[in-house]
């Protein structure tokens, strides 16, 4: 209320006192938290009264907005600022005190046992999940000109990331509704959060495919806004090199979806229909759904608060290692420590030779894919403590050594996976590692910083990514009993990959290994110049020797026989330059495209029973 403002505050900033008649009460009230935080320079350049007055409205309706979407508003996020940068000024280390040391968590290998018995947990438990897909992030590192999740996850069907996830995720709640003991079906909730940069393209993508399946009232987006730029270590705000009635902004990180769903009222609705979990997950990873189901069983059975899906990590690698950190007064949590940050924290922890390999040929830290799934009950209970306000830093470029002057405006940031940075000492936190080749292929690389990834650590370059899937569903079926042939090595866009059998299959075929199993048998062999894609739900692998291209699809209703001798020319896969601007960007940046020749190709429309032979 403008009669509860102390006018004086304005004296000494007479180019804002002059346009107080222009704003309205809640803008004065912003104007006021403005200069009680040490930011009366943003008004330095205000002509009169009279003059730009919508501008100025405009600055204003951006302060409220930057105000509203912070907790604790821009006051908070200014003293926070000041701290973080007076502690980046004296080089404090963010994990003083604490010792580093080589968690234990739980570690599956597909297809045992314990693996099936996890995954068909995880199968019971999917319908009480959430899932959420961060997807904010512009992945400046790949440089792609579209949204990522947008992208081919393979070129063999052309699926994209964001359809192969729903079609996972409705496979997922199709499985769980129907062994659910009171019969009930539920829809599984996805969330995904965007942000200006992603928002307008992620819906329209999902409007275009009648959101590939799913009802559009199970898909929420929430979006993020970015937070104030700072120019210096007294946490001024910068303002917009283009427009002085703006602040510059930037993104806040993949932590802002906690402070997003606490504030959506998602997690009260969630708890009230009776779920128990939420799953994080990030916009690129194409092997993700393979490790989801079995580390879904983890956390129900160790009934973990937090459980963060890890996979071997290299010395250096760009992901973060899962670390236990123990403090010198007894406290101690396992937390994932950013990829930038392990190698100094060794070494001024007694590991002079910081983030290397050890005698297994990887870090003794576990690779964080962040991959999170948190029990929704603590999960929401902690929010309500922090309204889901997240760790930050703070990582300013400084112009020298002096520390007092930034080369350009820097921000706080925060992570998702700091999460259980603030839970008490009880909660269960624990992790679950899995093989590489099962769960992890994130595509983050453009091709030219990707064939520079030195020998031995993994590209996440599109091209890699896309020969990971056809790595893991030819070894998943080489361990269902299928003869596939092994890959031979090609130089793809400067990067040496092995190229296997080109095998897909529809979620909706098989999510785990034990119904996978189910529907190969017989004596199966597949050649490495073979494409296969399975589109339809009942399609069993009897008896098949593939050599050349099958594609099959079929309603559910059809049952089909996928078996003999098929021979044909198949596709032939020939190499393009990502250079070469002819071919579109999302084939370039894999530096290889199908050439067609020859396939049988099958689609059954009416049920009954039928065979594919050749
Ligand atoms: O502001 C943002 C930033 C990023 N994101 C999303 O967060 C996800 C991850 O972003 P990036 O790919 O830039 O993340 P990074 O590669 O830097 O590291 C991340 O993945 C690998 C893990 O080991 C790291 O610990 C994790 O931080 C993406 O899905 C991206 O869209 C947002 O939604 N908002
Ligand atoms: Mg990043």
């Amino acid at each position: 209320m403008a009669s509860t403002v102390d006018l004086n505050v304005f004296s000494s900033v007479p180019a804002l006192q002059s346009n107080l008649g222009v704003l309205s009460p809640d803008q004065i009230e912003l104007a006021k938290i403005l200069l009680e935080n040490g930011q009366s320079h943003l008004f330095q350049q205000w002509p009169e009264l009279g003059v730009d007055d919508k501008e100025k409205l405009a600055f204003f309706e951006q302060i409220a907005l930057l105000n509203s979407s912070y907790p604790g508003g821009l006051a908070s996020y200014i003293k926070t600022a000041k701290e973080l940068l007076a502690d980046s000024k004296v080089g404090k280390n963010p994990y003083d005190g604490f010792s580093p040391s080589v968690p234990s968590g739980e570690n599956l290998t597909f297809g045992d046992e314990n693996f099936i018995e996890m995954e068909k947990r995880g199968v019971v438990e999917a319908r009480n999940a959430a899932f959420v897909l961060v997807a904010g992030g512009l992945g400046e590192r790949l440089g792609y000109n579209g949204i990522k999740v947008a992208l081919p996850r393979e070129t063999t069907t052309g699926t994209c990331f964001l359809q192969h996830y729903i079609e996972s995720i409705l496979a997922l709640q199709e499985a769980s509704n129907k062994i659910a003991s009171d019969e009930s079906q539920r829809d599984i909730p996805f969330i995904i959060m965007t942000s200006d940069d992603t928002h307008s393209r992620t819906l329209e993508l999902l409007e275009l495919n009648s959101y590939f399946g799913m009802k559009s009232t199970q898909v929420h987006l929430l979006k993020q806004e970015k937070v104030a730029c700072l120019d210096d270590n007294d946490a001024r705000l910068a303002l917009d090199p283009k427009n002085k009635y703006r602040i510059q902004t930037k993104p806040h990180g993949h932590g802002d979806v906690h402070s997003l769903l606490y504030s959506s009222g998602l997690l009260h609705k969630w708890l009230e229909a009776g779920l128990k979990w939420v799953l994080f997950f990030q916009d690129t990873n194409g092997l993700l759904f393979n490790a989801i189901p079995a580390s879904l069983g983890v956390s129900a059975t160790k009934q973990y608060h937090v459980n963060s899906l890890a996979v071997p990590r290299k010395a250096k690698e760009a992901i973060g290692g899962i670390t236990k950190l123990t403090h010198a007064d007894g406290r101690s949590m396992v937390i994932n420590v950013e990829y930038n940050q392990l190698d100094p924290l060794l070494r001024a922890t007694g590991f002079p030779d910081g983030d290397v390999n050890c005698e297994t040929g990887f870090s003794p830290f576990p690779g964080n894919i962040n991959q999170l799934i948190l029990e929704l009950g603590s999960y929401k209970e902690e929010l309500q403590k922090t309204e889901g306000a997240i760790k930050e830093f703070v990582n300013p470029k400084y112009k020298d050594s002096t520390k007092t002057a930034f080369k350009s405006s820097t921000r706080l940031e925060c992570m998702m996976q700091d999460y259980p940075k603030t839970l008490p000492p009880t909660a269960r936190v624990g992790f679950t590692v899995m093989d590489i080749w099962l769960a992890y292929a994130p595509v983050k690389n453009n091709p030219e910083d990707a064939a520079k990834v030195p020998k031995g650590n993994p590209y996440h370059s599109a091209t890699s990514g896309e020969m990971a899937i056809y790595r893991a569903n030819s070894l998943i079926l080489q361990k269902a009993g299928v003869k596939v042939e092994e890959p031979v090595k090609q130089v793809l866009n400067g990067q040496e990959v092995e190229v296997w059998s080109r095998i897909t299959w529809k979620p909706k075929w098989g999510m785990i290994f034990s119904d996978i199993k189910k529907k190969v048998s017989g004596n199966c062999e597949v050649s490495q110049r073979s494409t296969m894609a399975i589109k339809g739900r009942n399609v069993v692998i009897e008896d098949l020797s593939l050599d050349g291209a099958v594609i099959v699809d079929s309603i559910d209703d059809a049952e089909v026989k996928l078996g003999g001798s098929i021979k044909n020319n198949g596709w032939t896969m020939e190499t393009v330059d990502y250079k070469d601007t002819s071919v579109p960007e999302e084939i370039r940046i894999r530096g290889f495209r199908f050439n067609k020749v020859e396939q049988l190709e099958k689609n059954f429309t009416q049920p009954g029973k039928f065979s594919v032979e050749d």
